[in-house]
């Protein structure tokens, strides 16, 4: 295949080991054997009990962890951790990646800056994306100075900015209380459809996950995950999350992933007890 060509992200056969945290000289499997591919402008979403190794394999597809075995291809290309990150990527993590001593808006263009793009010209763009997460007027604020939702909306421009080909979401919006999270959900879809990017999200909320979604992806508990469910989610588009939830055809769905979802979140309940 020829660069450029392919799904967006392909991850063949990946298996990722870690020295074990009670004896070092003893290697934790924590995902096994695992393929999985974003095509082009699809959103998806992997779901699975906490601990189970979902962190590990946005990594792997991100570029900043090698797997032990197994290769990933971005847009046909191979990604080699050796080459540096991923860059057809965007990052947003649980804890947001916003400079305390920056302000607003210099948080926002800070990766335009980095990349050389000239002040002036990144401000106009940094003005532009402020208005389009709903932060209009807030740029001279500091991330202190924001409530949580308003912290994740400059990480979304932040991130947006650069216009990357992938985004890479891991729980981004888990610290949030219910209502903050529903409108950021929103806000990132109709983002979204602007120009659908393909969108690996992470996450341990079922709902988020069938509400955002193309698919959903279901891990099992560790050791060795391994994606156990694919489900497509046909629910219409354009979407209110927290309308879509109340029908019948996102019930269904749900009932259904959770059918094959509960046996491997006891596995992990009772695993984390035991420790
Ligand atoms: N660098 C590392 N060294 C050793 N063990 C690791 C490392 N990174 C992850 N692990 C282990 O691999 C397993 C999977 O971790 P990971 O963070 O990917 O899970 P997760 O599904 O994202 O968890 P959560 O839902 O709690 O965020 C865990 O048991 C974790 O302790």
């Amino acid at each position: 295949m020829t660069p450029n060509e392919g799904p967006a992200l392909a991850l063949a056969d990946i298996t990722c080991r870690f020295a074990a945290r009670d004896d070092a000289s003893k290697a934790y499997t924590a995902v096994a054997n695992t393929t999985l591919n974003v095509a082009r402008g699809e959103f998806v979403s992997v779901v699975g009990p906490t601990g189970c190794g979902k962190s590990t394999l946005l990594n792997v597809a991100a570029g900043l962890l090698e797997p032990s075995s197994g290769t990933v291809e971005v847009f046909g290309e191979r990604l080699l951790p050796a080459n540096g990150v991923n860059r057809r990527a965007g990052y947003m993590f649980q804890a947001d990646a916003l400079m305390p001593w920056r302000n607003g808006i210099d948080n926002v263009i800070a990766g335009l800056e980095f990349r050389g793009v000239p002040r002036a010209e990144a401000l106009v763009q940094g003005e532009a994306w402020l208005r389009r997460v709903g932060l209009a007027g807030f740029g001279d604020r500091y991330p202190h100075q924001m409530s949580g939702g308003m912290r994740k909306r400059l990480a979304l421009a932040q991130t947006l900015i650069l216009s990357p080909d992938i985004l890479l979401m891991d729980e981004p919006f888990s610290a949030l209380d219910v209502q903050t999270r529903q409108l950021m959900e929103n806000e990132l879809l109709a983002l979204w459809a602007e120009d659908r990017k393909s969108v690996l999200f992470i996450t341990h909320d079922l709902e988020e996950a069938i509400a955002l979604s193309d698919r959903v992806v279901v891990l099992s508990a560790g050791p060795a995950t391994r994606p156990i469910g694919d489900f497509r989610v046909d629910l219409p588009r354009p979407r209110d999350v927290s309308e879509i939830r109340m029908t019948p055809a996102f019930l269904d769905l749900h009932r259904e992933i959770w059918a094959a979802m509960k046996e491997e979140v006891l596995k992990a309940y009772e695993q984390q007890k035991a420790v």
